[in-house]
């Protein structure tokens, strides 16, 4: 069902969510609401390559925002390249964002409506900058494949994740997680839309490559609450369940949304 952002007003927003709706200046923010109909088919749009090394995993971390699996970014042994990308790009980390109910979650919209979660897969441009945190501050240092997550059947692959997040429930908890392929989390379709945007959480800056999958990947209840279990605090602390952490919709301003797909 549409959820008009109005409804969402009544969220109780988490202190990093009160960042500024834009940054000053902000002319590419993200997220955006895609209106499909306004998105424009670019018929020199690349496939998508996606080569993914599992054994370059390397742990899951509670950092109070999310949960973050990190991989080994020291080569270039897992990486994605084509699409509307200029070169490769190094995978260092996927992460999710999610609602209290399956009303809303995600960090994008299609049409306005809102996924219960979106999963992003955040990639370096390795090849024109020395670090990822220097390519966070480049315009084109920086891709993000967004997956949508809808209810619908259990997903087997993210199974292996979920039965890993008690052991991260508080914040700055990490447990070794040494091989997991992100390429299980993909969508079958291919078709996606890109945009030039930014980060969602600070430092916000407008270095983001973003690729949208049109087709969500299918979830179940139990794998949307094993989420919500999770904390926004540390241990010994009073207890806030790690919930609504997106940012909210920013003006599309002076840009297009490309299709894939016609
Ligand atoms: N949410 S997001 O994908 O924009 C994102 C983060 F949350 C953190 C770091 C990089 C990045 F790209
Ligand atoms: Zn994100």
């Amino acid at each position: 069902r549409l959820t008009s952002p109005d409804s969402l007003h009544h969220l109780p927003v988490h202190p990093l969510w009160q960042s500024p709706l834009t940054i000053p200046g902000g002319t590419r923010q993200s997220p955006i609401n895609i209106q499909w109909r306004d998105s424009v088919y670019d018929p020199f749009l690349k496939p998508l390559k996606i080569s993914y090394d599992p054994a370059t995993c390397l742990h899951i971390w509670n950092n109070g925002y999310s949960f973050l699996v990190e991989f080994d970014d020291s080569t270039d042994r897992s990486i994605i390249d084509g699409g509307p990308l200029e070169n490769q790009y190094r995978l260092k980390q996927f992460h999710f964002h999610w609602g209290a109910i399956n009303d809303w979650g995600s960090e994008h919209t299609v049409d306005c409506k809102f996924y219960p979660a979106e999963l992003h897969l955040v990639h370096w441009n390795a090849v024109v900058y020395p670090t990822f945190e220097e390519a966070v501050m480049e315009g084109d240092g920086l891709a993000v494949i967004g997956v949508f997550l809808k209810l619908g059947a259990r997903h087997e692959g993210l199974q292996t994740l979920v039965d890993a997040l008690p052991a991260v429930k508080h914040k700055d908890t990490v447990i070794e997680f040494d091989v997991f392929d992100p390429s299980c989390l993909m969508p079958s379709c291919p078709d996606y839309w890109t945009y030039a945007g930014s980060l969602t959480t600070p430092p916000l800056t407008e270095s983001v490559t973003w690729i949208i999958k049109k087709q969500p990947i299918e979830v179940d209840e139990d794998q949307l609450e094993a989420f919500r279990m999770l904390l926004f605090t540390s241990d010994g602390e009073e207890e806030k369940r790690m919930v609504d952490n997106f940012r909210p919709l920013q003006p599309l301003m002076n840009r297009t949304v490309r299709s894939s797909f016609q």
